[in-house]
Formats: structure tokens, C-alpha cells, sequence
């Protein structure tokens, strides 16, 4: 029997792009699909990618709509899900794409979102050690971060195997539709087209802290995270170079042994031949991530580089995998690794 899942915020980029995966699931049926500003357009005026969607009619994000499904999908700005989630039953599965159950501390989410903290749930990036176990069979999903995936898959190997010292610096640009479809004047065509600026530098973006959780977890101690993202002028797709100072004895051969046990049963990983290096347009539309790694020994550096696109295995992608486990199907059901290029 076919798996009924409800889309709130469908209207959005990520509510869209989970559509476009949720259509070609073999095991998922489209529920309700909801928004706010646009409750009653036609979802065609909104997704016209979303073909076989187009004349479905956008309803109002309530619970009462929502309820009754098997899978609700929350694709909402940051602290709007917590209402609607805790009024849908235990038996629900509800994922939730916005960053409101992401961190396990409540003064971090304080500091970084200026609200009070709704609470954690199971985090949502199966690849990070004993995700999985705490995935299988879950009703409540935190699908992670765009730039803490990208960040976190290329740098956990050095950590978990205790190559790197606790302190981290990245950089990572990112295409626009990361920001969302609401129009910001930094993000008109005219400033972003032919330009690549940075925001949020000096430790100020809200991922900050989910790196930092993240990477600690796996770590031997607190890792610090000095994290600059930037703005690329594509539509998808985030290139994250991650730096970490190596410890004591570090080479290049243990650290390419490291990643290449990392990642050699990742079904989304893969960890690119030497002298290869991750391009965001090589998984564009794909839940894949590309890894690179390098040893700098005259800095003493370790360079991990990953790409993924944003909307795939940044948000939705990474959403109907960690479903995937949840509901104790195959992981990779319904996910392609192939890209679209050039
Ligand atoms: N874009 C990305 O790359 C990523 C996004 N995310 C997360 O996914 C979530 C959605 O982001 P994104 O799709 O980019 O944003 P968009 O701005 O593109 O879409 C937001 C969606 O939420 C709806 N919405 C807005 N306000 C409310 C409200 N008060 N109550 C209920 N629904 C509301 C909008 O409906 P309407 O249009 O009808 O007003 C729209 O469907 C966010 O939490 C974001 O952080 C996570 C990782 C990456
Ligand atoms: C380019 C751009 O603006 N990107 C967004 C990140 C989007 C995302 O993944 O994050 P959340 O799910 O936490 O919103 C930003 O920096 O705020």
C-alpha cells in the first residue's frame, strides 16, 4: 500500500524540488499540498516544472489538513514548524526541512534564531556515524542544513579519525535559491549575476552551530568552526573548501585512507580519484556528494572539498533518504546520483 505524504510549503524551492522527487517515488502517493500567501493558486502558476502536479490547488497549512497522512513534510521558514507539528499525532511521520529541531542546545538555537527552542529531533544526514540507527523507525526527521551537509560529509572523516585538531575554517559558496523564493534585494539578478560576495562572515551564520555540533560528535573534544559562506551566481549548488590543521604524524596516505574508508559503502558519497576536484554542476538535480581531500604539508593543513546541490541532497534529497530509513525502505528509493550536465 502506497505511502500517503503531505507537502506543506509547496510552494517553496524546497517544498518544489521534494515534489519533483516525491513524483518519481515508487512507493509514495501526493497527499495535500499547502502554502500561506498563495493558499488557492494553482500549484502549475507556482512549480510549472512540476508537470503532473500543475492543476492541483494549494490548501491552507493547517494541521487538520495535514493530518490523516502517513508523511508530512514540513518545507516552512525557520520556527513555523513547531506549531503545526505538535498537532499531528505520534503516528505521523513528520519531517521537518526548516532548522527548528536541528540543535541539541537550547542557547544556541537562542542565539542564532532569536526564539525559544522547540526541541531535537533525530538529525536527518544518515551518513554521519549512528544517524542511521537513531533514523530507523522514527515519527520526527530534522532534515539538516545546506551547508552543514556539504560541510559535515567533508570534514567527519578527519575527525572520527583523529587526523585533524579541533579547529576548522570554511569556506563555501552557494547558488541563490538557497536563500528561498521570497525576493531580498541582495538576491535581484542584477547584484548577484557576474558577482560573488560573502555575508554573514565573522561567525554570525546560523549554521555555525550545527557544523559545530556536528563535527564534536565525532570528534575527541569541541570543535571551532570559523564558517564564511558566500554567494555564487548560479541557482543551485554549494562548494564547500574546508580547512583543518592536521595533528602530529598526519600524511597524505593516512588521510586519503581515511576518507576512502569513510566512504567506501556510501550509497551519495563518493569520493572523487586524486587529482579530481568536486563541481557543483556534476550533481546538479542528484542527492550525490562529491569529496575531495588533500594533505597541504607545508601548512600542515587538511583540505577537504565536497559539492552538492542545495535542494537535493541539501534538503529535499536528504529529507526522502532519512524517510527512507524511517519508514524501513531501501535508502536510496526514488534518489538518483546522476547529474544533469553540462
Ligand atoms: N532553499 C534551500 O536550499 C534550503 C531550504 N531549507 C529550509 O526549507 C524551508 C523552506 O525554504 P525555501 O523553500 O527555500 O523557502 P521559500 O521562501 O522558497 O518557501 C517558503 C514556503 O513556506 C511557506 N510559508 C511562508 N510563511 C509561512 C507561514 N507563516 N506559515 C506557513 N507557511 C509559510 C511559503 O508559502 P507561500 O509561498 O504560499 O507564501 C512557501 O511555500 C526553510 O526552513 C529553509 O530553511 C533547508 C535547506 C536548504
Ligand atoms: C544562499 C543562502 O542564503 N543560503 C541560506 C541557507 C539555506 C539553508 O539551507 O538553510 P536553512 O534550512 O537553515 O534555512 C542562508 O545562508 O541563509
Amino acid at each position: 500500500m502506497a505511502v500517503r505524504a503531505a507537502v506543506a510549503g509547496a510552494s517553496g524551492y524546497a517544498g518544489g524540488e521534494l515534489l519533483r522527487l516525491l513524483l518519481v517515488h515508487p512507493e509514495i502517493e501526493i497527499g495535500a499540498l499547502t502554502g500561506n500567501s498563495n493558499a488557492g493558486q494553482r500549484l502549475g502558476a507556482l512549480q510549472p516544472h512540476l508537470f503532473p502536479l500543475a492543476d492541483r490547488v494549494l490548501q491552507e497549512t493547517t494541521a487538520e489538513i495535514l493530518a490523516g497522512h502517513d508523511v508530512v513534510f514540513l518545507a516552512l521558514p525557520h520556527g513555523q514548524s513547531a506549531a503545526v507539528a505538535e498537532q499531528l499525532g505520534p503516528e505521523v511521520l513528520v519531517v521537518d526541512m526548516g532548522a527548528d529541531f536541528r540543535l541539541k542546545d537550547a542557547a544556541d538555537w537562542e542565539r542564532f534564531y532569536g526564539s525559544p527552542h522547540a526541541g531535537t529531533w533525530p538529525y536527518g544526514l544518515p551518513e554521519l556515524p549512528g544517524a542511521r540507527a537513531a533514523l530507523e523507525g522514527s515519527k520526527r526527521i530534522a532534515v539538516p542544513g545546506c551547508y552543514p551537509t556539504a560541510v559535515t560529509l567533508a570534514l567527519v572523516p578527519a575527525y572520527a579519525a583523529g587526523l585533524a585538531e579541533n579547529e576548522a575554517v570554511v569556506v563555501a559558496a552557494s547558488g541563490t535559491s538557497g536563500a528561498g523564493k521570497s525576493p531580498k534585494t541582495h538576491l535581484l539578478g542584477s547584484e548577484v549575476m557576474g558577482s560573488m560576495s560573502p555575508y554573514g562572515v565573522g561567525g554570525g551564520h546560523r549554521h555555525t552551530p550545527e557544523m559545530i555540533q556536528n563535527l564534536g560528535a565525532v570528534a575527541d573534544g569541541p570543535v571551532t568552526v570559523s564558517f564564511t559562506p558566500t554567494l555564487a551566481p548560479m541557482s543551485r549548488g554549494i562548494l564547500a573548501t574546508c580547512s583543518a590543521k592536521a595533528k602530529p604524524g598526519v600524511t597524505a596516505e593516512s588521510v586519503r585512507a581515511a576518507y576512502e574508508k569513510a566512504y567506501a559503502d556510501e550509497p551519495f558519497v563518493r569520493l572523487l580519484p586524486e587529482g579530481q576536484w568536486p563541481a557543483t554542476a556534476s550533481v546538479h538535480g542528484s542527492n550525490a556528494v562529491q569529496v575531495q581531500v588533500a594533505y597541504d604539508a607545508a601548512a600542515g593543513r587538511i583540505i577537504a572539498i565536497s559539492a552538492i546541490d542545495n535542494l537535493t541532497k541539501g534538503t529535499a534529497g536528504g529529507a526522502v533518504q532519512s524517510m527512507n530509513i524511517a519508514l524501513g525502505l531501501d535508502e536510496a528509493t526514488g534518489l538518483s546520483t546522476i547529474g544533469v550536465a553540462p
